[in-house]
């Protein structure tokens, strides 16, 4: 089976984008588009595109940013090709100084267009270019770990990387199912293609459908125009499923057939289209108790987890937290330009002994507020806002509560006040404190939260 190559378009002319993308979708690649510079660079953080044609001279970000920026990022990884006028020649020729692959003149004959794209095309299958993006990931990544059970799972990842047998990761939220997801992309042969990653827990049932299958035009109402699916889209590369639990029964249905016949087709068409992707689903949902209760097919189950590998909870690791705080220390510092030089021995011991409910994600998010608060080059623990609670001294000589108490009497202040602060908002409070919408929901319920927030 074909890969289709994929094309991103970059030009704010909606008529321009249009005729070259008849033109190359009709030469069977499967094509992107952006109407300006930004939109672009957008695109490509969540997206692979291995070609990129760009117009040079656009409002905002010209052509030249554009090229630079991909250059930048992601190296050779990606080529760029400059769309541009007669009277802007030179300035295509300054553009291939930096880096771009070619220029196109428009108005010349399109096939001048697919034979540059076609060299490009054979260059980027060469197969000298690895990918940037993986490196790129390597950065913001910590893989290094001093836990017998990580270890084991990164063993399992490189055996499991190289074949096409679906995986099912499970795990609390935020402990980086998705990470492991792309990481397992990243060490395959699909590294250059797309790595697509869809939350099912963010669509309705209808628009998930139409979002993975895709839509012909006309296929429901709204439906002004022809959309291709996230299956499509990842052809070639690696698609990933989280909260895989949450998908209706139609849609298993569905996507059973697909898994069975690799093949799709989009709401609205009975063609059926050929698929190749590798298949990653992640939960945190005890699925064998939902097959139980008939919420989640058996035969679908059976399916897609042939290797399971479960990620432990950050407090399950505690041996990695240390490296983790200096790691995010060190990516913050970098990003947010601070010259931070230590972390005060109170927040350190604090952060060493936190539980984590919402896992490396919250670690993250605090260590990005310290950064981002720090003074003098000090990451200290005042700045955690709703966490800070340093150990106070007459507390030494009370009796201790037993541990689940505490927990839960701290647990119940924590969320409390993190609501509070953000104007009992539930979204905003999940996003700032690390942990899901739905986990905090369940901390809501758990605590009787709600009675509160409403007086
Ligand atoms: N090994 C790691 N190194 C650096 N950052 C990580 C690592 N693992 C996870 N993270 C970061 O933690 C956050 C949560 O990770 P991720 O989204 O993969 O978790 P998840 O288990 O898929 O969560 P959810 O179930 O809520 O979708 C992200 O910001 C991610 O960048």
């Amino acid at each position: 089976m074909t890969k289709q190559f994929k094309i991103l378009i970059v030009d704010d002319e909606a008529e321009q984008r249009e005729a070259i993308k008849i033109i190359l979708e009709s030469k069977g690649f499967m094509v992107g588009e952006a109407s300006s510079g930004g939109e672009a660079l957008d695109l490509l953080e969540g997206e692979f595109y291995p070609l990129v044609l760009c117009d040079y001279i656009m409002p905002g970000i010209n052509g030249l940013e554009v090229l630079k920026r991909i250059k930048q990022l992601y190296g050779e990884s990606i080529e760029v090709i400059i769309f541009t006028g007669y009277g802007d020649v030179e300035s295509a020729v300054e553009a291939m100084k930096l880096g771009a692959f070619g220029y196109f003149i428009k108005g010349n004959n399109p096939d001048e267009l697919l034979l540059e794209i076609e060299k490009a095309k054979k260059l980027l299958s060469l197969g000298k270019k690895h990918s940037l993006i993986a490196k790129k990931n390597e950065k913001r990544y910590l893989y290094r770990t001093k836990n017998q059970k990580m270890k084991e799972i990164l063993s399992i990842l490189e055996d499991v990387a190289n074949t096409n047998a679906n995986v099912l990761l499970l795990g609390e939220s935020g402990v980086g199912k998705e990470v492991i997801a792309q990481k397992i992309h990243d060490m395959s042969d699909r590294a250059k293609m797309p790595f697509v990653a869809i939350n099912c827990q963010y669509f309705s049932s209808n628009l998930l459908e139409s979002e993975l299958f895709g839509h012909e035009k006309g296929a429901f109402t709204g439906a002004n125009e022809k959309r291709i699916g996230r299956f499509e889209e990842a052809n070639g590369g690696t698609v990933f499923l989280d909260e895989i639990g949450e998908i209706s029964n139609e849609i298993q249905v569905k996507f059973l057939r697909v898994l069975e016949n690799r093949t799709i087709e989009r709401l609205g068409s009975n063609k059926q289209i050929p698929v190749d992707f590798r298949l990653i689903c992640a939960t945190n949902r005890d699925l064998i108790k939902e097959v139980k209760n008939y919420n989640f097919r058996e035969d679908l189950f059976y399916r897609i987890n042939t290797i399971t590998i479960e990620i432990p909870p950050l407090r399950k690791r505690r041996e990695d937290i240390e490296d983790m705080i200096y790691f995010f220390m060190d990516m913050y510092k970098e990003e947010l330009k601070k010259d931070i030089k230590e972390v005060d021995n109170n927040t350190l011991k604090f952060l060493l002994n936190y539980d984590y409910p919402g896992n490396i994600r919250e670690l993250k998010n605090m260590i990005e507020r310290l950064v981002v608060l720090s003074k003098n080059g000090i990451l200290k623990m005042d700045n955690l806002g709703a966490i800070s609670f340093p150990v106070k001294e007459s507390n030494r000589s009370q009796k201790v509560a037993p541990y689940e108490k505490a927990k839960e009497e701290f647990e119940k202040e924590y969320f409390y006040s993190a609501l509070k602060q953000h104007d009992f908002n539930v979204t905003k409070t999940a996003d700032a404190i690390g942990i899901s919408r739905r986990q905090l929901i369940n901390k809501i319920n758990e605590y009787n939260l709600r009675q509160e927030m409403d007086h």
